[in-house]
């Protein structure tokens, strides 16, 4: 903050005591929408989360989770888990990586910054390489940003581009690739008649190539390594649509799970493999899955794979992507500065914290929640156990995931009394939700539900306080509608399925034995959202939040 006079020291709540045991429960892709079969949650049998909803009317109610509420340019936006959990754990509305673009490439700031200058060193005499998702999603790119990159770009020298594109399939319909990659080949063509010489380079579907996170396996990375840098893929194709059509085809893969391909010339030649002296820009705006590909590209020292070729380039993220290791040291826009977040607050006025998930989510409740760095603010009262996920399957295979691995962990933290927040993310509705497997997203909100159970039984034997919400929608809607609600069907009469988020709100539940008679929503803040999260949280641990802090959700009425 840089103010004189600034301190961590919270005030005391007026009303409601410290040293209660909180648990703060967020379930992934967990979204209330209307009750139908396409619904996994209501289809689902989960008894734990429906007594919270019908149990105590004024202990539950829903917040906003998409669009403004979460600092996305706007209402159109679906939530998701990186401006999810920096809002539940920073208590405060940031403009988020997309919108922070937007804004830098309409104004043609991004190009004045240093970032860009540093890529444009290498214009007269290499390549740029872009990097990154190809979708209009928004939630770790979007294409047009992409397109004005391009154009803005090659209007300042650049003359040879290459694009090395990962194909979405999650957070926008299944195959709808095909018809982004042709938005993509159309701007390029038009690149080439201006003398630019601009070309897809290779390509491979997002969760098979490039995009793993929190290190849960390198050998995605590796893959996108492979194609992007050293020219090398099992699949060599002369036309990037080609290549999607072919490949969905022929192995009945989807478009998240493509594998990796390059776009050889003539005579067989990879057309755009990166070498000395080219740039690098990574695309993508969101931190989680680019951080692994950026250690890759910027650190001397890396153990993860064998890169075989170290080119010596001039790389920036669209983002820097870690605050804590910096990382990458080079970017085109400032990531919003999320400081004094909740977590920070809380350890510095002595509130001992475990954190939990499996692999796939694991930074969700520690590194996102933390505003985007990775390690501890006091590695003495914190505690952060990461279980690790299986790797290498689509998660309906497995729907149970590690939930109650997770939960029996927590549960082992609240009845050891060494910690006064637990906080953990139960991840299966939003991952299984993603595989658009509408059967097993149903196993998995049951069993996220047991999981549930399991953490809030440990927080009634101690006598503690429950807080369970949600990050943003995902299981309760799996198919796409038309504007009355209705399910909509592709040209062959197949529904289409729905493996993205949603735009709708999210539930917040509050309870426990801990809970001061009295507690209840306050109902004031209609339009809550998640950001009012953290200030509610603060002060079931008996301190008022700090006064640029969303407000809290809660009063407590004397009876
Ligand atoms: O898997 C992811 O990267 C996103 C969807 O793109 O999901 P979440 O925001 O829930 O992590
Ligand atoms: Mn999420
Ligand atoms: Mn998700």
């Amino acid at each position: 903050m840089g103010t004189s006079g600034f301190s961590w020291k919270l005030p005391e709540h007026p009303k409601l005591p410290k040293g209660k045991t909180v648990a703060v429960v967020v379930l992934d892709g967990w979204g209330e929408a209307k009750p139908d079969q396409y619904n996994c949650i209501h289809v689902a049998d989960t008894p734990t989360m429906d007594s919270l909803k019908q149990g105590a009317p004024e202990k539950w109610r829903l917040v906003r989770a998409h669009g403004k509420a979460v600092g996305l340019p706007t209402e159109d936006d679906m939530g998701n888990s990186e401006v999810g959990h920096n809002a539940l754990g920073a208590g405060r509305i940031f403009a988020q990586g997309a919108k922070l673009v937007d804004l830098a490439l309409a104004s043609g700031k991004i190009y004045e910054e240093e970032g860009f200058k540093y890529i444009k060193e290498c214009f007269e005499n290499g390549t740029l390489h872009l990097i990154g998702l190809l979708s209009d999603g928004g939630v770790h790119s979007r294409l047009d940003q992409l397109q004005l990159l391009l154009k803005g770009a090659s209007e300042r020298g650049a003359k040879r581009i290459r694009v090395h594109i990962l194909t979405d399939g999650r957070d926008v319909l299944d195959g709808s690739s095909i018809g982004f990659l042709e938005i993509l080949e159309n701007d390029l063509a038009k690149l080439r008649e201006k003398g630019v010489d601009a070309q897809i380079a290779s390509g491979g579907g997002r969760m098979y190539v490039t995009m793993d996170r929190y290190e849960n396996d390198w050998d995605v990375v590796k893959r996108g390594w492979d194609a992007q840098v050293l020219g090398e893929a099992p699949y060599k194709f002369r036309n990037a649509v080609e290549a999607v059509k072919k490949l969905r085809e022929e192995l009945k893969v989807n478009d998240q799970y493509l594998p990796p391909f390059v776009i050889v010339d003539e005579n067989g030649k990879p057309v755009g493999p990166i070498v000395d002296g080219d740039a690098v820009v990574t695309i993508n705006f969101r931190a989680d899955r680019m951080v692994m590909i950026a250690k890759a590209l910027e650190y001397e020292n890396f153990d993860k794979f064998d890169r075989v070729r170290f080119p010596k380039i001039h790389y920036a993220g669209m983002l820097q992507y870690d605050g804590e290791l910096k990382l990458p040291s080079r970017y085109l826009v400032s990531p919003p500065e999320i400081e004094r977040t909740s977590g920070e607050y809380l350890v510095h006025n002595g509130v001992r914290t475990f954190a939990c998930s499996e692999t796939v989510k694991f930074g969700h409740v520690t590194f996102f929640w933390n505003g985007n760095r990775s390690g501890y603010f006091n590695p003495e009262l914190e505690e952060y156990v990461e279980i690790p996920s299986d790797s290498g399957i689509t998660f309906n295979v497995q729907p149970k995931m590690k939930a109650l691995e997770i939960a029996e962990k927590t549960r082992d933290a609240i009845l050891g009394g060494k910690f006064d927040q637990v906080r953990v993310n139960l991840p299966n509705g939003d991952m299984v939700g993603h595989t658009g497997d509408i059967e097993a997203t149903v196993v998995a909100c049951k069993v996220a539900d047991e999981a549930v159970k399991i953490i809030l039984d440990a927080i009634e034997q101690v006598g503690g306080i429950y807080v369970v919400t949600a990050d943003h929608g995902n299981a309760e809607d799996m198919v796409k509608r038309n504007k009355s609600g209705q399910p909509l069907l592709d040209k062959n009469g197949k529904l289409q399925i729905l493996t993205s988020h949603t735009l709708e709100p999210v539930p917040i539940a509050i309870g426990g034995p801990g809970l001061a008679p009295g507690v209840r929503f306050r109902k004031d803040i209609p339009n809550g959202g998640l950001a009012n999260v953290a200030a509610t949280v603060m002060n079931l641990h008996g301190f008022e939040a700090p006064s640029d802090y969303e407000p809290t959700l809660i009063e407590v009425v004397d009876n």
